[in-house]
């Protein structure tokens, strides 16, 4: 892989707004230490089959997303924004090996996919994690881009989220551990939300706002919608319920992002989440957007998230 930094530069030294210390991956399990080897069977990788910190040590940027086609064509996308060498379309799929996920690699940037909802993403972060730990990588800042149904603003706004609620809008993640629920804080990198909402002044036309963001078990019933195969509730208590939501602060709602933030925060991730919303959930349920304006909405964090690594990078001068 060509480097993407002339010589002088290859420290990659962040710019003078990033954060000095070196922060390492954790992972806060006893067992691992003892364990001979450690198979990451979901992204069919493993510490005796691969050589993970010639592989991945330096890893800066996570980006997740739930779509595997999405999270190529962010791979793509970076490998352009940060001009490697090749045009990027043969990019390989580091997990081709199991078709759960996949993961791409350009320079510090790993695009890797999470199917959706919690269970599917919890799975992935446990072995995203300690692939990380494994090799070795420190100051790593991971960022969700996704999709998200918008509660009284535009569709095709970005919300970035500054804390990620549950359905009762109370900032947690309650994991059921043998018979017990423990919860978590799912609280995020505020001044990485502020960096990320600055560089958002500079892309045209992607109105974005920080907010809460609710993260739901369902799309459906689980979201207040009337158009599932079940629904329990009458258009009045929807309408109450997003309102409700909305006067608590949430502006919009998905399915992963309490899991995301409460499983980084406890390993020493620098987390966000930043998500385009694809519709106003006070107005209607059904995503009725057309392929092309699909497309587009979804390119809008893309677009935000790589010039917000290129800055970290200190690329932005010398590729403007
Ligand atoms: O990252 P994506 O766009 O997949 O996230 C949202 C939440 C669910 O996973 C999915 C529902 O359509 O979209
Ligand atoms: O309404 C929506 C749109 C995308 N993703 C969600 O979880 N909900």
């Amino acid at each position: 892989m060509a480097s993407i930094l002339p010589a002088s530069n290859r420290s990659m030294r962040p710019d003078k707004n990033t954060y000095e210390r070196k922060r390492s991956v954790y992972v806060k399990n006893p067992y691992l230490e003892g364990m001979d080897e450690d198979i990451l069977y979901h992204l069919d990788l493993g510490t005796k089959t691969h050589n993970l910190p010639a592989m991945f040590g330096d890893v800066k940027f996570v980006c997740v997303g739930g779509s595997p086609n999405r999270m190529k064509a962010f791979a793509q996308f970076m490998h352009k924004e940060l001009r490697l060498e090749g045009d990027g379309e043969d990019i390989e799929d580091i997990c081709a090996g199991t078709d759960r996920y996949c993961m791409f690699k350009t320079g510090p940037v790993l695009s890797v996919s999470h199917g959706m909802g919690i269970p599917s993403i919890s799975i992935m972060l446990h072995e995203l994690i300690k692939l990380l730990h494994h090799a070795r990588c420190c100051d790593v800042t991971i960022i969700r881009i996704g999709t998200s149904g918008g509660i009284g603003i535009a569709p095709g706004s970005i919300v970035i989220t500054d804390t990620a609620v549950d359905s009762f809008f109370k900032p947690r993640f309650e994991q059921v551990i043998l018979d017990n629920v423990v919860t978590r804080s799912t609280e995020l990198d505020k001044e990485l939300a502020n960096d990320l909402f600055n560089c958002s002044r500079e892309i045209p036309n992607a109105p974005t706002l920080i907010g809460h963001t609710m993260c739901t078990y369902d799309f459906y019933e689980g979201q207040g919608r009337l158009d599932g195969a079940l629904c329990s509730f009458s258009r009045e208590k929807k309408l109450d319920y997003l309102k409700r939501a909305y006067r608590a602060g949430v502006r919009n709602i998905e399915m992963e992002s309490t899991v995301f933030a409460a499983m980084c925060g406890l390993c020493g991730l620098r987390a966000a989440v930043v998500c385009v919303t694809l519709l106003d959930r006070l107005e209607s349920d059904q995503i009725n957007l057309s392929h092309d304006v699909l497309v587009e909405y979804q390119q809008r964090p893309q677009l935000l998230i790589s010039n917000f690594i290129k800055k970290q990078l200190g690329l932005c001068d010398q590729m403007s």
